[in-house]
């Protein structure tokens, strides 16, 4: 085995073992704190550009399968952790995490003191890393890449074939946002992210997801118009990312959080019922709640435990985003009655009576 490093741009170094093949990769250092979902999370195209750490100790015991996958490939660059299991044990595994990571060409670095790695970056906020055999090194600077291109489809593509037509736009969507839509029922276009108001009038949906998707809301600022202008013609449900980008197409701003909400036990209380959901999530920025007061819309759904913006309306037009993930995988389901609500308004406005939604 090779020995080794993720070495911090605060300075700190953490020592392991390349799991498999040693390879040199650069990223911000997260941490999920889920207990499963290992093979959702490598999948999910929000963790562009970022080294994922795992707070649950040990990884890869149930494998990878065919079902599983968010996306078509991993997104972390890589991935840190105190054990990865070599011998699986599940009746769908088709692969062990480890060969997936080394088909992927992405580096596991195991026999890592996760614990104080996780501590040291809740004191010092979200750090860049370095993975690397080496620990005289020198983190390089980054956060110029746009991760939303390399992620997202470059043409329209149709899914399914109900009496609904919902765009879902891709920012670099989670697989299953498309399959929570198909289950209800309805065909899907998933169409670019930079897709027209123009285009999107030529498609004519009967409402429109915005998806989550990787990297500084920010930097979409040249799309914000065309994100306001479709939104304010259809009914539509912005996710994570989406959320963020319809806030600030709607006037609010965000910022960075200290280290970021990635799990699947973040409690959030949904303002219009005082019901409190647990929710998975996967977001490094959050919408500032003060600029919520100069913008368009109002705040619906507030995170329990240090009480950030999760979740924004408009308080005429059928606009609605989440934070978090309705869709989980992996994570809770509590918020899944999300898409529910959302399809009932794009079938009100539709009229599409035949359509009982569950
Ligand atoms: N899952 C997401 O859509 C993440 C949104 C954004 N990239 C963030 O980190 O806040």
């Amino acid at each position: 085995m090779t020995s080794g490093y993720l070495i911090l741009e605060t300075g700190e170094i953490f020592e392991g073992f390349f799991a498999g093949n040693p390879a040199e990769t650069t990223g911000e250092v997260v941490f999920n704190t889920g207990m499963t979902g290992y093979q959702e999370m490598l999948t999910d195209p929000s963790y562009t550009g970022q080294i994922l750490v795992f707070c649950y100790p040990l990884i890869g015991n149930y494998g990878v399968n065919g079902d599983d996958h968010e996306s078509k490939s991993i997104s972390a660059r890589a991935v840190v952790t105190g054990e990865i299991c070599a011998s699986p044990s599940f009746y769908k595994v088709e692969k062990t995490a480890l060969s997936f990571l080394e088909k992927s060409g992405v580096p596991c670095l195991a026999g890592v003191d996760t614990r104080a790695l996780v501590k040291t970056i809740r004191k010092r906020g979200t750090v860049r890393g370095l993975v690397s055999t080496s620990r005289d090194q020198k983190v390089p600077c980054g956060g110029d890449e746009f991760f939303v291109a390399e992620v997202a489809i470059k043409q329209p593509e149709t899914y399914g074939d109900g009496p609904l037509h919902i765009a879902l736009m891709d920012f670099g969507y989670k697989k299953s946002i498309l399959q929570y839509l198909l289950d209800r029922n309805c065909k899907v276009t998933v169409v670019p992210f930079d897709f027209t108001a123009k285009q999107m009038a030529e498609l004519a949906p009967d409402g429109i997801v915005i998806s989550n998707g990787p990297g500084d809301p920010a930097k979409l600022a040249e799309w914000l118009p065309e994100i306001k202008k479709v939104s304010a013609a259809y009914p539509v449900l912005g996710i994570c990312l989406g959320h963020q980008l319809l806030a600030l197409a709607y006037g609010a701003k965000t910022k960075k959080l200290p280290f970021g909400h990635r799990g699947g036990n973040h409690p959030v209380k949904d303002l219009k019922t005082g019901k409190v959901l647990m929710t998975a999530q996967n977001h490094g920025y959050v919408v500032d709640e003060a600029s919520l007061a100069g913008s368009e819309l109002e705040l619906s759904f507030k995170n329990v435990n240090d009480g950030t913006v999760e979740g924004c309306i408009h308080p005429d037009l059928p606009v609605y985003s989440v934070q978090f993930h309705p869709e989980a995988h992996p994570g809770p389901r509590d918020s899944e009655y999300i898409f529910d609500h959302f399809l009932q308004r794009v079938q009100q406005r539709a009229g599409v009576l035949s359509y009982a939604i569950q």
